[in-house]
């Protein structure tokens, strides 16, 4: 058995293609969805994450705004400059690329953006929407990538028994809120877990965000299981690997998220889904 390949590039890719659309109805009612972007010191990854992000949204016409900060800002400032872009009616999605410096907070940092305009779904607000199963229009993007992904090659939730490793703000939490909402039976998993093994064998979708890389060997995987690989980390080449031994798992598995290509290109679309999406609620003309 080989297993199918969940390509995320592609989808991520039709995605955005049908977003210019969206876009273009927005612009036709004088609005244009625009994206603010907060990237606080120097952290390489990071970096490229916010230049793909910044591409991305030219490629669908959403304009976009890249704020740069030393690594020694202050809190304070960022707030302020946070509350300034709330206040600000053309700018629709606010996002603090993370991680952060040592010296700020991040939940301080996250509360301060308008709940309408957190494009990332990280404030309490949004958060305790999505833990109590109201609509919400700003999901986070990972979580999000990985239910449409799935979703998009007809893998049932309702009624799957799911692992998810890693206990996240960003991915595992949100993630696991949302397969409870589609009726998975959810376990989540952690540093502090015990024979692992002893769970991820009973998945029949395993979604690991842990960024421990090759953390899921064959083994560990039950025959026919869905592998999604949300883990990101370089090898000594500098070579990107996720958390799964791809090449051996995938003899297993009958569907597997590559890395690159799988998630990562997913996160990005949802991003720009959500942004579109808070910039219609302006009008109210939300078709997700
Ligand atoms: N404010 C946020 N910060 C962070 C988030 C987030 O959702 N919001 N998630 C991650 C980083 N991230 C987005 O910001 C992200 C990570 C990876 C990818 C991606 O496309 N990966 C590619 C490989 C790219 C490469 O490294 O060359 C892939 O998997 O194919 C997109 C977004 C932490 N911070």
């Amino acid at each position: 058995m080989t297993a199918n390949i969940l390509d995320g590039k592609s989808l991520a890719r039709s995605i955005i293609n049908d977003l210019s659309r969206r876009v273009s109805q927005l612009t036709f009612h004088k609005l244009t969805p625009a994206l603010a972007v907060i990237l606080i010191g120097d952290d390489p990854a990071s970096a490229l994450y916010v230049k793909n992000k910044a591409n991305a949204c030219d490629q669908c016409g959403i304009k976009n705004i890249i704020y740069r900060y030393n690594n020694n800002v202050s809190q304070q400032q960022i707030i302020n400059d946070i509350y300034m872009l709330n206040d600000d009616p053309t700018i629709h999605g606010i996002l603090v690329q993370l991680p952060l410096p040592k010296h700020i907070d991040i939940p301080h940092i996250i509360e301060s953006i308008s709940p309408r305009k957190d494009v990332d779904g990280f404030h309490p607000y949004n958060v305790g929407r999505l833990a109590v199963g109201s609509p919400t229009h700003l999901l986070p993007c990972t979580p999000k990538g990985v239910i449409n992904l799935l979703k998009y090659n007809h893998i049932s939730l309702s009624g799957a028994n799911v692992v998810v490793i890693g206990a996240s703000n960003i991915v595992g939490k949100p993630l696991s809120n949302m397969l409870i909402n589609e009726g998975a039976t959810v376990s989540i998993c952690h540093k502090l877990t015990t024979n692992l093994s002893d769970h991820t064998r009973n998945a029949d979708i395993l979604i690991s965000a842990t960024g421990h890389a090759g953390l899921i060997c064959s083994e560990m995987v039950k025959r026919a299981a869905v592998v999604v690989d949300v883990g990101i980390s370089r090898n000594a080449d500098g070579r990107i690997i996720g958390d799964v031994d791809y090449e051996n798992v995938r003899k297993i598995a009958s569907w597997i998220t590559p890395v690159p290509g799988g998630v990562g290109p997913m996160t990005i679309a949802m991003l720009l889904e959500n942004t579109v999406c808070a910039a219609e609620r302006l009008l109210n003309i939300s078709s997700a």
